[in-house]
């Protein structure tokens, strides 16, 4: 699944009018059919009170329709129009005569804070005052309304987009968006949906399908594209027969410091997991009894130093290195990573402690090989690339960061982002199960698995973040998050791999959750 702009959603409505042969209003009424039959399977005729707040845009005309087929069913409604502007949209005009004709009870005209009705807990809210079409900040009487409805512990469905947030900018002012426990939105999610900063307001969403121009729509470069199971399943490389280890590749994984071998047998393990031939870990003295024990599987190379690394020396040639995690900042390290950087035709996972080296001796941008993955976190990547105004910005500089050093930039969170030049790829799996001590060391090591086995960087990247939330999310259901550990997550890798081809029960419900 894709994820477009405001603009191009607009242009997709219009081709799709020209090309079906249809109205606009026939499409409006398709959307807030579609909200209706939604809300009818999951309302199954309760006798919830059901107040729908709408705007006097095609928003607001989503809401009245919706209204309108609720009220036909028997359902008890209240429509409120939130009469900001005269300016109504045709197709509002159109379906506020429409539900006149269903119900004695005509809208309510809101103007003014003196309009606002008491909100009780179990009232079901229909949010349809302001979709994409939002084009300022909104204030007034409509800014307390929406924080009127935020107060209220009433359930609060968002028709599109929750009203007063940007499909694909900033938030201006926090108090003036409405906070959904459920969003519905159509045809593709927004940008919005998967930021820190935007992502609380929508919650969990839905997605409906309301047969916009798929021609159309494939022909337009969006702003991001979702990875779920459909894309996973097309990055795997089937194994042949006659395969053997040297096929899988052999991974360096470069780890460890006293007090941290935790992190470079955990990488160790995801490496190997992922798939890789074999793993040689290149570690500290101190971490050789603690690697041969706790992974009998790899073979260890140790630094002549005790407890860091300060010469990263092997004798054999990697298909993937990963590097960093735990290996503190020593003055030797920082040399050993230049050092080893001068392998420029081998792929490359740098995470933890050697972003932060890089982050604080920027002459070695210069030296980062092209094509290597760097995994950091909010903190590392703010050390990275510096600060951000807000989330837009920081994807932008992200963007700009991977263009002019050539390399995969994965910025992990909630739904982690991957960026490759201009192009971002967002995750749908994992879960906060996954904010544990370890997790991205595991991550590290899966990335590096999927690079020694041939992988590209942006498909390891894209693939191994997939399959890293992916195997969180089946720790997840089989422990409860809270319990989940980075080994955890490392050992349901191959359940990740197993779900990538089981065919899913048949699809129940007319939604297209993509989380
Ligand atoms: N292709 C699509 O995506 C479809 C979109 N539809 C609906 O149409 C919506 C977009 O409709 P519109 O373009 O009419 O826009 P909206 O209904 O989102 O709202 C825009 C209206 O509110 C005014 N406005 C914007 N910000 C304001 C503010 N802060 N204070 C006061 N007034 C403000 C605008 O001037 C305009 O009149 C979508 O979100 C969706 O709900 C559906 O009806 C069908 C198809
Ligand atoms: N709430 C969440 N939802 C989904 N994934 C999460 C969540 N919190 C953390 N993660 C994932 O867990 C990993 C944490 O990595 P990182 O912060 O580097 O951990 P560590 O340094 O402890 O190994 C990342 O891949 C991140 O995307
Ligand atoms: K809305």
């Amino acid at each position: 699944m894709k994820v477009f702009s405001a603009e191009q959603l607009y242009n997709a409505d219009k081709v799709t009018i020209e090309k079906q042969g249809i109205t606009s209003e026939a499409l409006m009424e398709r959307a807030g059919k579609q909200i209706f039959q939604w809300l009818h399977k999951h309302l199954n005729g309760a006798p919830v009170p059901i107040r729908i707040f709408a705007g006097i845009g095609n928003n607001g005309g989503d809401g009245l329709v919706i209204g309108r087929l609720l009220i036909e069913h028997g359902y008890d409604v209240v429509v409120y129009v939130v009469n900001c502007s005269d300016k109504r949209s045709d197709n509002f005009l159109l379906n506020y005569n429409k539900i006149k004709n269903v119900t004695k009870n005509w809208p309510i005209l809101m103007k003014s804070e003196a309009d606002f009705p008491k909100i009780n807990d179990d009232d079901f809210i229909v949010d349809a005052i302001f979709g994409i079409g939002l084009n300022r900040c909104p204030g007034g009487w409509v800014k307390k309304l929406i924080l009127h409805l935020n107060q209220s512990k009433a359930f609060k469905l968002a028709v599109d987009i929750p009203s007063g947030l940007y499909p694909n900018l900033p938030i201006e002012d926090k108090n003036a968006v409405l906070k959904a426990d459920h969003t519905i939105t159509f045809q593709t999610p927004k940008l919005a949906f998967f930021l820190p900063e935007t992502a609380a307001y929508v919650s969990n969403f839905d997605v409906l399908e309301i047969g916009l121009d798929i021609q159309f729509l494939q022909s337009v470069e969006p702003l991001a594209q979702l990875i779920a199971k459909p894309q996973a399943q097309l990055f795997y490389k089937q194994r042949n027969k006659f395969d053997h280890k040297g096929t899988f590749g052999h991974v360096l994984i470069v780890a460890g410091s006293y007090g941290k071998l935790g992190a470079a047998v955990l990488s160790t393990k995801a490496a190997f997991k992922a798939g890789a031939g074999m793993v040689t870990t290149f570690i500290p003295k101190c971490g050789y009894n603690i690697l041969q024990t706790t992974v009998p599987e790899a073979m260890v190379i140790t630094d002549k130093e005790e407890e860091f690394i300060s010469d990263i020396a092997f004798d054999f040639k990697p298909s993937a290195i990963a590097i960093g995690m735990g290996i503190g900042k020593n003055t030797a390290t920082v040399e050993a990573l230049k050092k080893v950087f001068q392998n420029k035709d081998t792929p490359f996972v740098i995470d933890a402690d050697a972003l932060n080296i890089i982050s604080e001796n920027k002459t070695l941008l210069k030296l980062l090989p092209k094509n290597s993955v760097l995994t950091p976190h909010p903190g590392e990547l703010k050390r990275l690339i510096g600060t951000w105004e807000n989330d837009y910005h920081k994807l932008e500089k992200a963007k700009k960061f991977s263009e002019k050093y050539k390399v995969v930039l994965i910025i992990k969170g909630a739904y982690t982002v991957i960026v490759y030049g201009s192009k971002l790829y967002i995750n749908t799996t994992g879960n906060p199960g996954m904010g544990t001590a370890g997790s991205g060391d595991a991550l590290s090591g899966i990335i590096a698995g999927l690079l020694s086995q041939g992988y590209d960087a942006l498909l390891a990247a894209v693939f191994g973040v997939y399959l890293h939330g992916k195997a969180g999310d089946i720790a997840g259901a089989h422990l409860g998050i809270d319990a989940v550990m980075a080994g955890d997550i490392i050992n349901n890798v191959s359940e990740a791999y197993l779900e990538l081809f089981k065919i899913d029960e048949p699809e129940k419900s007319i939604t297209n959750t993509t989380k």
